[in-house]
């Protein structure tokens, strides 16, 4: 089990006043949505709670290390990333790309073994995109790209999952089917932080919703006491309708 723990975190967004400090921990078991506005700052936090960005004020800690303090590779074991957009700089295939999840856990030298393969055949499977495996990755759709890289991130089984945008590209049937792999890993013990434009999803699949203003602003706790139709319409400036069906909350832009 892990523990990432956001200490009065000021994230540097360029050209941004402060903003509100964000003190809040990722504990197993919790799916958390971020939601904001464009240019919010949901990106720039994913990669500072990653260790990619420093923070403008503030510390991430992980397992109470100071995630500077800590070396790239046993970062890696811990804490994976979704990106949210993807530059594959080298020709490489499905199954290559997934394996590329257990580099954290080799040696410099090692090459992977059957458990890394199996790892990351069971990944692919798991999104629909086993049949993919000996595709080059430049030759897949952007949905078949994004579940590869979810995929990927499977293979390297952190316990902290960070997704930007993880239905981005994604069908109907194969966001629902992300959205309950990543509730089904935090259900197993992990974390997962994710940002989201979908308010449903994050309504039907969350525990936890961070509200990030475009101003700085933050708040942060609960789905239920956080998806109120006053803050959200805040958040998105944006006014909304609230309809109820089957037991379920579903939020719809008002013309
Ligand atoms: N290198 C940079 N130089 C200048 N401004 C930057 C840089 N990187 C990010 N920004 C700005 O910081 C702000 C936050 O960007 P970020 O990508 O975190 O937003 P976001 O909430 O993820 O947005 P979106 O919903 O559009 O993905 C944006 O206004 C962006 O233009």
């Amino acid at each position: 089990m892990s523990r990432l723990h956001a200490r009065d975190l000021i994230m540097n967004v360029p050209g941004r006043p402060d903003g509100f400090p964000l003190n809040l921990a990722l504990e197993p078991g919790q799916t958390w949505g971020v939601l904001g506005p464009n240019g919010a700052g949901k990106t720039t936090l994913l990669h500072t709670l990653a260790g990619l960005l420093p923070a403008r004020n503030g510390q991430v800690r992980l397992n109470e290390s100071p995630l500077p303090r800590m070396k790239r590779r046993d970062i890696a074991q811990h804490v994976g990333l979704v990106f949210q957009e993807r530059q594959d700089s080298f020709p490489a295939t499905v199954m290559e790309t997934a394996l590329i999840g257990r580099h954290p856990w080799l040696s410099p030298w090692e090459s992977e073994q059957g458990d890394d393969q199996a790892r990351a055949q069971q990944a692919l499977a798991a999104l629909d995109v086993d049949h993919l495996s000996d595709r080059l990755l430049d030759t897949l759709s952007g949905g078949e790209r994004q579940r590869v890289a979810i995929a990927t991130l499977m293979t390297q089984d952190p316990n902290i999952w960070l997704l930007d945008e993880p239905t981005n590209h994604l069908d109907l049937h194969h966001q629902v089917k992300v959205m309950n792999l990543l509730r089904n890993q935090a259900q197993f013990g992990k974390a997962v932080f994710m940002c989201l434009h979908d308010l449903n999803l994050a309504a039907r699949w969350c525990s936890h919703v961070l509200l990030l203003y475009t101003n700085g602003d933050a708040c942060w706790g609960a789905v239920e006491d956080m998806l109120v139709p006053d803050a959200l319409e805040r958040l998105y400036s944006q006014r909304l309708m609230t309809l109820h069906a089957n037991g379920v909350t579903v939020f719809v832009p008002a013309q």
